[in-house]
């Protein structure tokens, strides 16, 4: 990057010498421009990569378009080639380009944006990618994104420079048409036209292919990474107990995209205008009509350009003033769509409860309240899309006269021909359409910013549950690893998400290779104690020493069952091939699951398919497989008779002679399964406390 900025810096010093010695103004000002650019460049180390990408591509585009126009200048360009020199103005324009990206890195928005984009393009990990006729080859992840984005950019760049080759095949084409000139329409047609207009297609093509394949790989990236973070830690639990960041999964699959897409469709189509702006203005600046200020002799060089200018801004800012309240009204839709897709989501997952419950009735008012509120903003947003559309459709059409009434006192005076006539008509089109970029776009507009907005909470949502995790900077329960094989509370005040105090614990110790049992009053704190000692929940401060280099596995009151067969949901966590059949047969007869055995490769939603009881002892199997050092079981068998429950913990006992158990629950029958008892006392001040107690006592 420092050795391109003194690269600039020497063209534009040659630029500024050459320009004075020949006089040429377009030379001078590509040297002015170019110091401008060599102070930007030099600076863009700091820039965010996405910046920085755009960077590179304006400073080496310059320096290769520069020399070309300094050459040109001082007579050093090939004589055959003179038609394709570099005019001065174009690397003159695309050194603006490169200051303008440094500049616009210091607008917060831009900061938010090329954050959130960079860090798929400084990927170090390895990928494959696929280049027809290459064999598929390794090249860095974040590699491959800046030369599908660098090759894009260039693609757009040229696809710039047909379009403007085809404004002059226009002229041409409708002055032989003018001139009755056969033989130039004929060879206009057929070997300009339909040669540049291949190129077009063709190029089209390619960029359609590298574009998909750009964005489907960065969202890949991007919903990988966000999903990973998110899972990291149980920062997923931690992130929905704050209530910091709602629906993470339209985040993370909707908003991704939004991102990506917008991003993509945001930048290169801006640039391109922007080239398409400057270019096509240099047309409309050259059109030989001189134009006099009324009573005066002034004449205004480049009357068009003004003209064409000033209309645009005009109806760009006009736009901007009716579409404003757009932006608001699309926020809003967004989270209006997608509260009603959360409420039928819920629906699904509560099928059950809800049709035991008769709720059809209420959850059907629920729904029609949701889609309301839909239906509501959207009249609103209507209403905002037809004043712009009426405002835009009504310019676009104007556009198509505009043109023609400057220019028709010209024509039909001679001045100019119908080929400039038209020529001028098409590029003042294009300037004018470049320039209502923004207005076409109010309603992505919108969209974009929510997603931004959306993911830029998230992000901080999940660092803030990553610092809280256990061993997190922000972690007020310390959970130390320490030499022995006892767990140790030494103390501990855990609160709720609001702060209020539950559970206060100080000199507690759950011994190794011993069952103990916890007991207390519902809504005591027991299960919230259970997962401070898992160190999942961040509400609290105190220090824990746990065995270090120990596995632990919690059973909840209701165990979790993963889409897939049911060999996978045994295996669960650890891969569906973790284990062997036999084991997994074995562990399934301990728990009187034996009538399932034959249908483990059978897929099915098995947490709606199997009973209560069956979910619970399932679990067990999956303790019996994993021979963890510590089990916690979480009124993990309160579904089953007693009967079935003793057997059950008499089995676990036995299979499991080395795991340190630890339970909560309620039924007196457990006390006699457990070698120790913990109860949770009521303070004075309404919280509760884990203490020891004699077995005997509590009997
Ligand atoms: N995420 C949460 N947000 C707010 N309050 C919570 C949250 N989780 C638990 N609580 C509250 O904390 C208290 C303790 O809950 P906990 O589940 O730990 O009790 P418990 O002793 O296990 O109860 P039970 O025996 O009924 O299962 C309860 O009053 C509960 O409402």
């Amino acid at each position: 990057m420092r050795l391109l900025s003194f690269a600039v810096a020497a063209l534009a010093v040659i630029a500024l010498v050459v320009g004075q010695q020949s006089g040429s103004h377009g030379i001078l000002g590509l040297g002015a421009v170019g110091l401008l650019l060599a102070f930007a460049t030099f600076r863009a180390t700091e820039i965010s990569t996405f910046l920085k990408i755009f960077s590179v591509i304006f400073a080496v585009e310059y320096v290769a378009t520069g020399a070309g126009a300094v050459l040109a200048q001082v007579g050093f360009w090939p004589a055959g080639w003179q038609a394709i020199a570099p005019p001065a103005s174009l690397p003159t324009t695309i050194a603006v380009f490169g200051i303008l990206v440094y500049a616009i890195s210091f607008i917060p928005a831009i900061r938010r944006i090329a954050r959130l984009a960079s860090p798929y393009f400084e990927a170090p990990e390895a990928t494959t990618a696929q280049l027809w006729p290459v064999k598929p080859f390794s090249i860095g992840t974040g590699r491959l994104g800046i030369a599908l984005l660098v090759f894009l950019v260039v693609l757009n760049q040229i696809q710039v420079g047909i379009s403007l080759r085809l404004s002059f095949f226009n002229r041409d084409f409708y002055n032989a048409i003018q001139e009755k000139d056969a033989a130039t329409f004929w060879y206009q047609l057929i070997y300009v036209f339909s040669v540049w207009a291949a190129i077009f297609v063709i190029s089209n093509l390619i960029e359609m292919i590298a574009n998909y394949t750009l964005l489907i790989r960065w969202r890949r990236w991007m919903a990988e990474s966000f999903s990973a973070a998110w899972l990291r830690n149980a920062n997923h639990y931690r992130v929905s107990l704050a209530h910091t960041a709602d629906n993470p999964d339209q985040r993370i699959a909707e908003d991704t995209r939004a991102f990506v897409n917008q991003t993509y469709s945001f930048a290169l189509p801006l640039l391109t205008q922007v080239s398409t702006l400057v270019s096509f203005s240099i047309i409309l600046w050259s059109i030989p009509v001189a134009s006099v200020v009324p009573g005066t002799e002034i004449s205004i060089p480049g009357f068009i350009f003004w003209m064409a200018l000033i209309y645009s801004v005009a109806a760009t800012w006009i736009a901007h003033l009716i579409g404003r309240p757009m932006i608001g009204l699309e926020f809003e839709q967004e989270r209006r769509e997608a509260n009603f897709r959360y409420s039928l989501a819920r629906l699904r997952e509560y099928s059950e409860q809800i049709a035991l419950m008769r709720g059809e009735t209420s959850e059907q008012r629920h729904l029609t309240e949701r889609f309301g509120d839909i239906v509501q903003n959207f009249y609103r947003l209507v209403w905002a899309r037809v004043r712009l559309t009426t405002f835009t459709l009504s310019f676009a059409q104007a556009n198509v006269v505009v043109p023609y009434i400057l220019l028709a006192p010209h024509y039909f005076s001679g001045k100019i021909t119908l080929g400039i006539m038209t020529q001028v008509a098409s590029a003042f089109d294009r300037v004018q359409t470049a320039m209502s970029f923004f207005i076409d776009r109010y309603q992505s507009i919108a969209s974009y910013v929510a997603s931004i907005n959306r993911l830029t909470t998230f992000e901080a949502a999940i660092a803030q549950a990553e610092a809280q995790g256990a061993g997190g900077a922000d972690a007020g329960i310390d959970i130390a690893q320490k030499a022995g094989t006892d767990t140790t509370i030494e103390t501990l005040s855990l609160t709720l998400p609001n702060g209020q105090p539950i559970v206060n614990a100080s000199d507690l110790t759950l011994p190794a290779g011993h069952s103990t049992l916890v007991v207390g009053p519902s809504g005591s704190g027991k299960s919230t104690l259970f997962r401070a000692l898992a160190g999942i929940w961040p509400f609290g401060k105190g220090k824990v020493a746990a065995p270090a280099g120990q596995t632990m596995l919690l059973l909840p009151q209701r165990p979790y069952l993963p889409q897939g067969s049911l060999r996978a949901v045994l295996s669960y966590p650890a891969e569906p091939n973790a284990f062997s059949d036999a084991d997994i047969r074995a562990a399934m007869e301990k728990v009187k699951l034996g009538h399932l055995t034959d249908r483990l490769d059978e897929v099915d939603l098995w947490g709606q398919r199997l009973s209560g009881g069956e979910q619970q002892r399932l679990a067990v199997a999956r303790a019996l497989l994993a021979k963890p050092d510590w089990l916690f079981l979480d009124e993990a068998t309160a579904s089953l008779d007693e009967t079935l429950e003793n057997e059950i913990y008499a089995m676990i006992r036995r299979e499991l002679p080395q795991t340190s158990i630890v339970s909560i629950g309620h039924r007196s029958t457990l006390r006699a399964l457990h070698d120790g008892l913990v109860a949770m006392e009521k303070n004075a001040d309404g919280t509760f406390s884990p203490k020891a107690k004699a077995m005997a006592e509590a009997r």
